[in-house]
């Protein structure tokens, strides 16, 4: 037996599609929806983000700035940019990129997006209302995950679901959303005893931890949907965290590149359309 895989890459496209149509109606009453992308230092997972979004974001007919700052920007240097575009009529969505580096404190620049414009979903205010069962601007990653999960029609409610990986952008975020869509969620980390184990219970198996080959057989149920985050580079290839003999013990599984990455990006466009059309409602 060999896993399905989910497509992210075309499933993203059919996304983006609809998005599209949503600008063109946008477009009418004369609103362009607009994406400002921070982009502190050269962290280089972040550099693929930005770049493939740049160019999707066109596409579909958002306009999106990118706004790089130096390696070795100072906090009130970014903060005095958030301020700027927290006040720009044309910016509906602003998105940091993470990591930023070390000098920077990144609760205080998260905490200065104004929450209306957090198309990332990480302003505490958002959080919270992701963890309170209401959730509403998202991480896209979590969103892209879940909406893949929803386009191949698989259960979630009930199921048993291993995160592995507890970070603001990714496992958070999916454990908030698997846990509002009624699965069973258990989130490992650094310190998690015997993960193989806790993984092998799971339905589910999210892998966010960003280490190539880190999830093995040993860790998947047979016939287990595993959805895998990692973004790693290896000898210039990029691969995910699970490793590829997986592929013939899991259910489901996506490929990467054209898995979680693609939807990320599909997930943020749609948001940023969100916001550009709550614009439009305040007239
Ligand atoms: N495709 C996409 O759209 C995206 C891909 N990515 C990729 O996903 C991966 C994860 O990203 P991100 O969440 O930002 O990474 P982080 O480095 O911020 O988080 C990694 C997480 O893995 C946990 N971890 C480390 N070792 C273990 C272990 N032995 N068992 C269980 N958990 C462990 C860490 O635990 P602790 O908290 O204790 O340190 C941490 O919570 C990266 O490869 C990244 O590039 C990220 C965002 C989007
Ligand atoms: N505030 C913030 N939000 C993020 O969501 C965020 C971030 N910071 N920092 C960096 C990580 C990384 N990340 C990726 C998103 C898409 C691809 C992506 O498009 N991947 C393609 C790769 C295609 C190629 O090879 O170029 C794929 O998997 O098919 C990759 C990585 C989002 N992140």
């Amino acid at each position: 037996m060999t896993a399905t895989l989910l497509d992210g890459k075309t499933t993203a496209r059919t996304w983006r599609a609809a998005t599209k149509a949503r600008v063109d109606q946008l477009r009418q009453a004369a609103i362009t929806p607009g994406l400002a992308v921070v982009l502190v230092g050269h962290d280089p997972a972040s550099e693929i983000y930005v770049r493939n979004k740049a160019r999707q974001a066109e596409q579909v007919g958002i306009t999106s700035i990118v706004e790089r700052l130096p390696e070795d920007t100072t906090q009130a240097a970014v903060l005095a940019l958030v301020d700027r575009l927290n006040h720009d009529p044309h910016v509906d969505g602003i998105l940091v990129q993470l990591p930023l580096p070390v000098q920077l404190d990144e609760t205080a620049v998260l905490l200065a997006v104004a929450p209306a414009k957090d198309v990332d979903g990480f302003h505490p205010f958002n959080l919270g209302q992701l963890w309170s069962g209401h959730p509403d601007l998202v991480p896209a990653t979590a969103a892209g995950i879940m909406a893949l999960l929803e386009a191949y029609q698989l259960p979630v409610a009930g199921k048993n679901a291993v995160v592995l990986g507890r970070s603001l952008i990714v496992g958070r975020p999916v454990a908030a959303l698997l846990l509002a869509a009624d699965a069973t969620v258990t989130v490992a980390h650094s310190h998690t005893q015997a993960v193989e184990k806790l993984a092998q219970q799971a339905d589910i198996l999210i892998a966010a931890v960003g280490q190539a080959n880190f999830v093995t057989p040993a860790f998947v149920k047979p016939g287990a949907v595993v959805i895998d985050v990692g973004t790693n580079r290896v000898a210039g290839h990029l691969v995910g965290d699970v490793a590829a003999e997986v592929a013939s013990q899991a259910g489901y599984l996506t490929p990467v590149p054209g898995g979680v990455g693609p939807m990320t990006i599909a997930a943020l466009l749609s948001q940023t359309v969100d916001l550009a059309e709550r614009r439009q409602q305040r007239g």
